[in-house]
């Protein structure tokens, strides 16, 4: 390395920091505006008949965060619309036609089972439409992986599905949102990216929507696939593919959610030493369908819950084993034994994923072989 090559950082370094001090207070200002002083621009882009078309479905999330102060982590997810996101990515323009959708405008703790249907139902309309080549669904990074996984399984479709999500708000300084954005685009657009099930693109990482999961609260660095690593990264604007999971997913799932419009109530139930048993009764009550235990270990409950859970599947609860831990299989007639309780081990699947699965699974059935064929399926 020469000396020029060794010191232009810093000399960079140094023009940005006395061009930032030079910012006039207004274009500050302007960082912190809230959705309300953000109008939508309109569309100026020109269709390119030589480039593929994206469309890009958003339900809000950081990405689309506005906050008081561009240091700290205080903002209000799902402010800024899509046309605005798009504006600080204009080198998107360059891979694909774009156009936007609006489907929902929260933070993802705020996403329910109303808007996953409505995504997976629109995704499925448009995807039948030859001059859609494939999909971004911007969307909160706190339950993106639940989102993912209800896509994978429900999307019938080769064409890329690719979820994206950022940790910093868009007024953030070193926003990660318009590079994830730039990213998510260029996979949707990859011819290499068909087939491969939904794929969640964050910090130049590519998951498959099955293993990927939120491991960090507040760093960019936020998703893992703990078990399987990233199946693909994004760099320099290409897509490099590096693995493909066998499991089944969107053309090859059993799930039709094409006349659906309520999921069968599921809820969790976390695993910890002393743990009050009548919580597993007091959501029989509530007329829970499904229980997914975060079990501790290897899915392995309290012995007072084995009792109270063995008495729920009794009544025609189904229930699931997964575990608290964050990597490893829940595995089938380990120390817990599924024929004695007549539960259902969720293999890979966390708690929440597991939930995901067991919702759409009773939507066929409620028998306890076919749904723990399933967890091994997809
Ligand atoms: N980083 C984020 O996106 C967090 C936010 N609470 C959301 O899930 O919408």
């Amino acid at each position: 390395m020469n000396r020029v090559t060794v010191f232009r950082p810093a000399l960079i370094l140094s023009i940005v920091a006395i061009l930032w001090q030079s910012v006039p207070l207004q274009t500050i200002a302007q960082r912190k505006k809230t959705r309300k002083d953000i109008p939508a621009p309109q569309t100026t882009r020109k269709h390119n008949p030589n480039l593929p078309n994206v469309v890009i479905l958003a339900t809000g999330g950081t990405i689309a965060g506005a906050g008081t102060s561009s240091v700290g982590t205080a903002y209000t997810a799902g402010q800024i619309p899509i046309e605005s996101l798009l504006q600080a990515v204009p080198e998107a323009t360059k891979v694909a036609n774009i156009t936007g959708e609006q489907v929902a405008q929260v933070g993802s703790q705020a996403m329910n089972d109303e808007v996953w249907l409505k995504l997976a139902k629109r995704i499925n309309e448009l995807a039948k439409k030859s001059d859609v080549d494939g999909f971004v669904i911007t969307h909160g990074t706190d339950t993106q992986e639940e989102t993912a996984l209800f896509l994978n399984l429900t999307v019938k479709t080769d064409k890329p599905v690719v979820m994206v999500g950022a940790m910093r708000s868009a007024t953030a300084i070193s926003a990660d949102g318009p590079k994830n954005l730039y990213d998510a685009i260029v996979t949707a657009a990859s011819p290499s990216s068909k087939g491969r099930g939904v794929v969640v693109c964050m910090n130049d990482n590519l998951f498959s929507a099955r293993d990927v999961v939120k491991v960090n609260t507040t760093n960019v660095d936020a998703f893992h696939a703990p078990n399987s690593g990233p199946i693909g990264f994004v760099l320099d604007g290409k897509v490099a593919w590096y693995s493909l999971s066998l499991r089944k997913h969107t053309t090859q799932t059993e799930f039709d959610i094409s006349n659906v419009d309520k999921l069968p109530k599921v809820d969790i139930l976390y695993g910890y030493s002393n743990v009050d048993p009548n919580l597993v009764d007091a959501l029989v009550n509530d007329g829970t369908k499904g229980i997914v235990i975060a079990g501790v270990g290897n899915g392995n409950l309290y012995p007072a819950v084995e009792e109270r859970v063995k008495a729920a599947v009794k009544k025609g609860v189904v229930v699931v084993r997964s575990s608290r831990v964050m990597s490893g299989r829940t595995t089938m007639d380990a120390e817990t034994d599924d024929k004695v309780l007549g539960t259902i081990a969720s293999d890979e699947f966390n708690p929440q994923k597991a939930r995901v699965l067991l919702q759409l699974a009773l939507l066929k059935t409620t028998d306890q072989d076919t749904i723990q064929q399933m967890f091994l399926r997809y």
